[in-house]
């Protein structure tokens, strides 16, 4: 069993491009669980281009599924996360002026900063992940940081699948393999969609949670739209 954990970003980006509060996240978040969500997850970036901080406090009492905040944990994302303590924190090695995320750690060369601070989290009762490519030293690497879990970073394999290279699984597949003996739980995400996920997740041993907003988000729009404009004409009648 594969939870869904829905992104959130896109609808306070849609939110902030009008400033005002529609759509409101906490309602969409609410929404989202009671349509069958598993999870809400967010990922505030240091410049708040879409989800707030404040999102992410004004979230946490309606959030009863889990709540994942992803983030790199800079000083002001550390204070954050402790202070609302979501299930689950999923370290992102994100540079600031990054679009979105583009790549996992280097957990060998980062292995004492990410020590100290998954053991930050884990003594706050906060389930850690680690945001890592498919490489097999990497996840070696994750697991001596004593993360619980690690998260595949998806984008590669999601291109590939787009253009019918369905070989690119192969290395999902040896890491997953690999988390597995190693103990650690797996997620993945990015770019995951329904083009996508019933391949991924056939293919995933283990897989517990994929986490998805872009495509989620835009599919939505787009199987949703005959129906909304349908409604607008019937009014105009
Ligand atoms: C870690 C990951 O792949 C997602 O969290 C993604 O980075 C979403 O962030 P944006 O919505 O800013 O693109
Ligand atoms: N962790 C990945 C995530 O939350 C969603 O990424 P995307 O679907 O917006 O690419």
């Amino acid at each position: 069993m594969t939870k869904l954990s829905v992104n959130i970003n896109k609808i306070a980006t849609l939110r902030n491009s009008r400033g005002g509060d529609v759509p409101n996240v906490v309602q969409f978040a609410k929404d989202a669980q009671r349509f069958g969500a598993e999870g809400i997850t967010i990922h505030p970036r240091p410049d708040e281009r879409h989800i707030r901080y404040q999102d992410a406090r004004d979230l946490k009492p309606e959030v009863y599924t889990e709540y994942n905040i992803e983030g790199n944990p800079v000083e002001s994302f550390l204070k954050l996360v402790m202070e609302v303590k979501p299930t689950q924190v999923t370290l992102v090695p994100d540079a600031e002026d990054a679009i979105t995320s583009n790549a996992g750690w280097d957990t060998i060369k980062h292995k004492d900063f990410l020590v100290d601070v998954v053991k930050e989290f884990k003594n706050n009762g906060i389930r850690t992940s680690i945001f890592v490519d498919p490489v097999l030293a990497q996840i070696e690497g994750a697991k001596l940081t004593g993360a619980d879990r690690i998260e595949l970073y998806t984008e590669a394999f999601a291109h590939q699948y787009g253009l019918g290279n369905k070989a690119a699984i192969q290395s999902y597949v040896e890491s997953a393999q690999l988390a597995s003996e190693l103990g650690l739980g797996l997620n993945a995400g990015h770019d995951l969609s329904l083009e996508n996920i019933k391949f991924f997740k056939d293919e995933i041993p283990g897989l517990l949670e994929v986490s998805i907003g872009h495509a989620l988000i835009t599919e939505s729009l787009y199987l949703g739209v005959e129906n909304v404009i349908q409604m607008y004409l019937n009014k105009l009648k």
